[in-house]
């Protein structure tokens, strides 16, 4: 992991033209390299993230004896052990600032019959992982925390997991694919019913390595017990790396882009969804579907955003395009109101907190509330903000500059190669009038 402090500096003005491929999808790019190793065969995956996430992903595989080829120019070979096969780790598995790795790979873990340690960057050992470890136990599992819940995690492996039939208390699709893998390794069904429809791409990949999983309504079963076998992967560009370019385009005037081959999956579409409401210039060409996952080219024009009510069922379906969002609707004209999306403060950083003080910052009238945003939109000054080594909120920001009326300048930036790297050269070749000083990262 880089610890390089990076800035990001931003002058304003500039408009977004040309095509843009943003790099590959970071939840499938995580999924491909767990289920290729637990797979039969040679799983041979393109299109793969190279962000530093991903890369932690691959380090724990390589860490329990996995053969894992590249990943160059997003290709990487992986050379499946099967579900019984992984090796003890020598180590305690570090995820750096991925949440999903260690949520997910505690699933995984609590099956295997050797025990694992869990840790993460200062950010990830802030974050809850009582979420996965409580049902985890109701399976039989042994997973310890340190105080309130949070990494690292210690977990005691076992051959006796049940499965069981949980209800999630919050739309989580990294708890919901965590119970599913502890549940290959169960005796008998392990069902999950989410609240609202999360991201379902571990559902479909196991389905593609041919591992049935049957879904009814809001509920997700498999049986333990299965195994997988090695099929090629192709990773679409990731809808939240492009997201950042759709709000950039929506309020840059002047702007035509073109963002190619973004997965399209119904569980993501959230952010479409939302800024086609505030009056954004977006349509979908070329529909296709890639590996079992839809895939667009997408055009966005510039237009004219207003303020709206964000309907609370599109926020899992937008989840994390919330910092982006939020300087759609600074830019906006009128009052964007956003509820329902707590979870918001439980991310990389407080994503509520953390955007209110850098648009309070940018003299714009954001009020934080205990579940979300109210955002009076208009002009944006520039000025200086802390993105908290958040990435998303630190690509937020840069596309501020597109409505700003001065520089604007932020801090701490080296994670935003956690899910986007190149992030600052593609955006500038793109007509973002960007710079980053003092690390790769950016
Ligand atoms: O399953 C996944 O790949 C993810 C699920 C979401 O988290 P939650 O499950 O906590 O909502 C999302 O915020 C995260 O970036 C990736
Ligand atoms: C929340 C995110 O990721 P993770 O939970 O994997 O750290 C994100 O990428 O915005």
């Amino acid at each position: 992991m880089t610890n390089i402090p990076a800035t990001i500096r931003v002058q304003p003005g500039g408009a977004l033209t040309g095509r843009v491929r943003v790099p590959g999808d970071k939840s499938i790019s995580h999924r491909a390299i767990m289920l290729g190793a637990l797979a039969e065969g040679i799983t041979t995956v393109t299109g793969f993230l190279e962000g530093e996430d991903c890369l932690a992903t691959i380090a724990a595989f390589r860490a329990m004896g996995v053969e894992i080829e590249g990943p160059r120019e997003g290709l990487v070979r992986i050379h499946g052990v099967g579900v019984h096969g992984l090796m003890p780790p020598r180590e305690p598995l570090d995820l750096g600032n991925s949440g999903t790795s260690m949520r997910l790979l505690c699933g995984l873990l609590a099956g295997q019959p050797f025990d694992s340690v869990l840790t993460g960057d200062a950010s990830l050992r802030k974050r809850p992982m009582g979420r996965v470890a409580e049902p985890l136990r109701l399976m039989g599992a042994t997973v310890e925390t340190a105080e309130g819940g949070r990494p690292p995690l210690a977990i005691r492996g076992t051959r006796m997991l049940h499965g069981i039939d949980y209800r999630l208390p919050v739309a989580s699709a990294q708890v919901k694919s965590a119970l599913l893998l502890a549940g290959l390794y169960a005796h008998g069904y392990t069902c999950v019913t989410e609240p609202a429809p999360t991201r379902d791409h571990t559902e479909r990949m196991l389905g593609g390595l041919g591992y049935s999983v049957e879904r009814a309504g809001p509920q997700v079963c498999l049986h333990g017990g299965g195994h997988l076998v090695a099929a090629d992967i192709e990773v679409p560009a990731d809808i939240s790396s492009a997201a950042f370019f759709l709000v950039g385009a929506s309020i840059a005037p002047g702007s035509n882009l073109l963002l190619e081959h973004v997965g399209m999956n119904p569980t993501r579409t959230g952010i479409i969804h939302i800024l086609r409401e505030m009056g954004a210039d977006i349509s979908l060409e070329n529909e296709r579907e890639v590996g079992g996952e839809p895939v667009v080219d997408i055009r966005v024009r510039s237009s004219r955003l207003h303020g709206i009510h964000i309907p609370p069922g599109q926020v899992p379906l937008a989840i994390d395009e919330f910092p982006a969002l939020f300087v759609a609707a600074a830019a906006a004209e009128g009052r964007t109101v956003l509820t329902g999306a707590e979870e918001l403060r439980v991310k990389e950083s407080d994503r509520i907190q953390v955007m209110a003080d850098g648009l309070q910052a940018l003299g714009v009238a954001a009020t934080p509330t205990p579940d979300g945003m109210i955002i009076e939109g208009g002009a944006m000054g520039g000025g200086e903000v802390d993105s908290h080594g958040d990435h998303r909120i630190a690509m937020a920001f840069a596309m501020a500059g597109l409505h700003a009326g001065g520089t604007i300048t932020i801090r701490n930036c080296e994670n935003v190669a956690t899910s986007f790297p190149g992030f600052v050269r593609i955006a500038a070749a793109a007509g973002l009038a960007v710079t980053a000083e003092g690390g790769e990262g950016a």
